[in-house]
């Protein structure tokens, strides 16, 4: 059995007051590791006041953004040796706002995800369509290249480690969510993308997320699907309450 992972990605919003003050409230109150991953990814300014916050309880910090070199003359990037030397555990790759908006290519992505695994840093893979792409039927021939394109020249170790983050476009930050059978069933056809690529062991470990407009009310329907291992939460996770919520329902 798969243990679920719940990742609050906190975009560009909160002070450094607010993310101090959400993650001393969160620290003591997270469930238990053995029982789900609770990982917030922060704005890189206050990872390393978040990571000392955070030490020594069971939640993991994670960026949302990272280049794929170790060091080099990239004004205003932030490498992946950098984050691993704060301890930093988990970096979102992919995110849909960073291909629509910084021009990220799925070979970036594969070199970041390179990147991640070489430093210590699980990657947290983003895929997912289009509204126009669902609308004509490419959703999964989308997710599939997405994926693939991704994962390609890893081992099926390597790919174990991975997290991937099935997020339809259409549903993020909208209030729409995919309907749980939905969302199964893209996170069903990644699995079996891993499967052709890496094998049926790696697929049934590797964790698959799922995200767009997810809440403490529909969370334990979409977690109740065979393929769902978890969520990767915008909007709800910016709340204290809210994002343990998430937690609780997840380590039941
Ligand atoms: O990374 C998180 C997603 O973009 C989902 O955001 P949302 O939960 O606000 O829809």
């Amino acid at each position: 059995m798969r243990k679920p992972i719940i990742a609050g990605n906190w975009k560009m919003f909160k002070t450094f007051d607010e993310a101090v003050e959400f993650a001393e409230n969160v620290r003591e109150k997270v469930p238990s590791e053995e029982k789900v991953d609770a990982v917030i990814c922060a704005p890189a300014i206050y990872l390393p006041t978040l990571v000392d916050i955070a030490a020594e309880t069971d939640l993991a910090i994670g960026a949302q953004n990272m280049h794929f070199e170790n060091e080099g003359a990239f004004t205003g990037e932030i490498s992946p040796s950098q984050l691993a030397s704060i301890h930093v555990d988990y970096c979102i790759i992919g995110h849909s706002e960073r291909r629509e908006y910084f021009n990220e290519t799925d070979e970036a992505v594969n070199k970041k995800v390179r990147a991640a695994l070489m430093n210590g840093i699980v990657p947290i893979i983003c895929c997912g369509e289009t509204l126009e792409e669902r609308e004509s039927a490419k959703t999964e021939e989308k997710v599939a290249s997405q994926v693939t394109e991704a994962l390609e020249g890893f081992s099926p170790e390597e790919v174990k480690h991975m997290v991937i983050a099935y997020e339809p476009i259409w549903a993020i930050g909208t209030g729409k969510t995919a309907t749980a059978d939905d969302a199964n069933a893209v996170c069903g056809k990644i699995r079996e993308v891993v499967e052709g690529l890496y094998g049926e062991e790696t697929a049934s470990t590797i964790r698959i997320q799922y995200g767009g407009s997810v809440k403490p009310e529909n969370i334990e329907e979409l977690l109740s699907k065979e393929h769902i291992d978890g969520a990767l939460v915008g909007g709800a996770s910016l709340q204290a309450d809210s994002y343990l919520a998430l937690l609780n329902q997840a380590a039941k």
